[in-house]
């Protein structure tokens, strides 16, 4: 048996039931925690979440609000928006009993404080072992048994390969890491430069063009890595460019389908949570704080902060001096 039996998800959104279903598949014991009793109650019943439309989950995973129960288990893993995170570990804070992992799988930086997931878990629980989850996925992919792989870092390695060990089957493939910052930015980053390419691909760019961004993107992105102490391969890896390459490809991703919307000069999507709207005001003041040049994500923030339009960003990113590719 695992050193790891049991699994709480906490957040029943459309990640953490399908890591829920990944749990489950992987031979653990598995609790999904919903904050409102009624969305657990109807989950319970019905099987299906409409956060996941079409995703039964398997009569063995119990799904409940109460925080008390989730908290029990032996590796527990946090699936709110980013900005949800230090709330949702506070509440389970109290709950636990000894150094449990806390698995950060939410992609994001924290307003304010300009913290990374696992030093919000670690502020909040400090008793916790945090650890972090990212890497290309979608959670209907995930959740229907398609293959993935992502990156699952902890500080201490034997932890990391552990807790890949409890969640990986044939189909969920976590590849262990002791690079705990370079997965949690590239997670982060990523989303930004999916609204980025989005855009351009909304405006009828062209597909060089949206290879040239995302290419872009993913210097910038590597630019604020490595200053930041994030190692090279974890950049280039499942967490930083696969996930890029993901969400820039995608209408699927919601990043991308926003920015999509944007350049089309249409709405943004009602109702779909796109985490880079709120990690880009927070990973251009972090980029600015360290002089890390980041022109993209820049562009980003100002179009969503209605301080530039679409066209005056493409054209201040197309009028850039020339410079040596690095
Ligand atoms: N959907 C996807 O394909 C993937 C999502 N993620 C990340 O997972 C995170 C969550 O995304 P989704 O599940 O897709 O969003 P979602 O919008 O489907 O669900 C978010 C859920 O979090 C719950 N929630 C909000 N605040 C909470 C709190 N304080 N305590 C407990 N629950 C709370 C909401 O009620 C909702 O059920 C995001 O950071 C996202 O970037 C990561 C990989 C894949
Ligand atoms: O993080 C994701 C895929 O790895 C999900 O992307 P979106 O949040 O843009 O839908």
């Amino acid at each position: 048996m695992p050193a790891f039996q049991s699994v709480a998800v906490i957040g029943a959104g459309a990640w953490g039931t399908a890591l829920a279903t990944v749990a489950a598949r992987a031979g653990r014991s598995v609790t999904l925690w919903a904050r409102n009793a009624e969305h657990a109650a109807r989950i319970a019943s019905t099987r299906d979440n409409p956060r996941l439309p079409g995703v039964m989950l398997t009569p063995d995973i119990v799904v409940t609000s109460e925080l008390a129960l989730a908290a029990r288990a032996d590796m527990i893993l946090i699936a709110t928006p980013a900005q949800h995170l230090r709330g949702a570990v506070n509440a389970l804070a109290s709950h636990l009993t000894g150094p449990v992992p806390i698995i950060a799988c939410a992609k994001g930086i924290e307003h304010g404080t300009h913290k990374f997931m696992t030093d919000v878990i670690a502020e909040a629980a400090p008793a916790a072992q945090p650890a972090i989850l990212s890497g290309p996925s979608f959670a209907d992919d995930v959740a229907r048994g398609l293959p993935t792989a992502v990156t699952l870092a902890a500080k201490d390695e034997q932890l990391a390969s552990a807790l890949v060990q409890a969640l990986g089957s044939p189909t969920f493939r976590p590849y262990h890491s002791t690079d705990v910052r370079g997965v949690e930015i590239g997670g982060a980053a990523k989303n930004v430069l999916a609204i980025a390419v989005g855009i351009a691909v909304g405006r009828k760019l062209g597909a060089s063009a949206q290879a040239a961004l995302t290419t872009r993107g993913f210097a910038e992105l590597a630019r604020f890595g490595r200053t930041l102490g994030a190692r090279g391969e974890t950049l280039g890896g499942l967490s930083g460019l696969g996930d890029l390459i993901l969400t820039c490809s995608s209408p699927q991703s919601r990043n991308f389908a926003l920015g999509l919307a944007l350049g089309r000069g249409e709405k943004a999507p009602a109702g779909k949570l796109a985490e880079g709207e709120s990690t880009a005001p927070v990973l251009i003041e972090l980029a600015a704080s360290q002089n890390i040049e980041m022109p993209v994500s820049q562009a980003v923030a100002a179009i969503l902060d209605g301080k530039t339009t679409i066209d005056a960003a493409i054209s201040g990113l197309l009028t850039r001096p020339f410079k040596a590719e690095e």
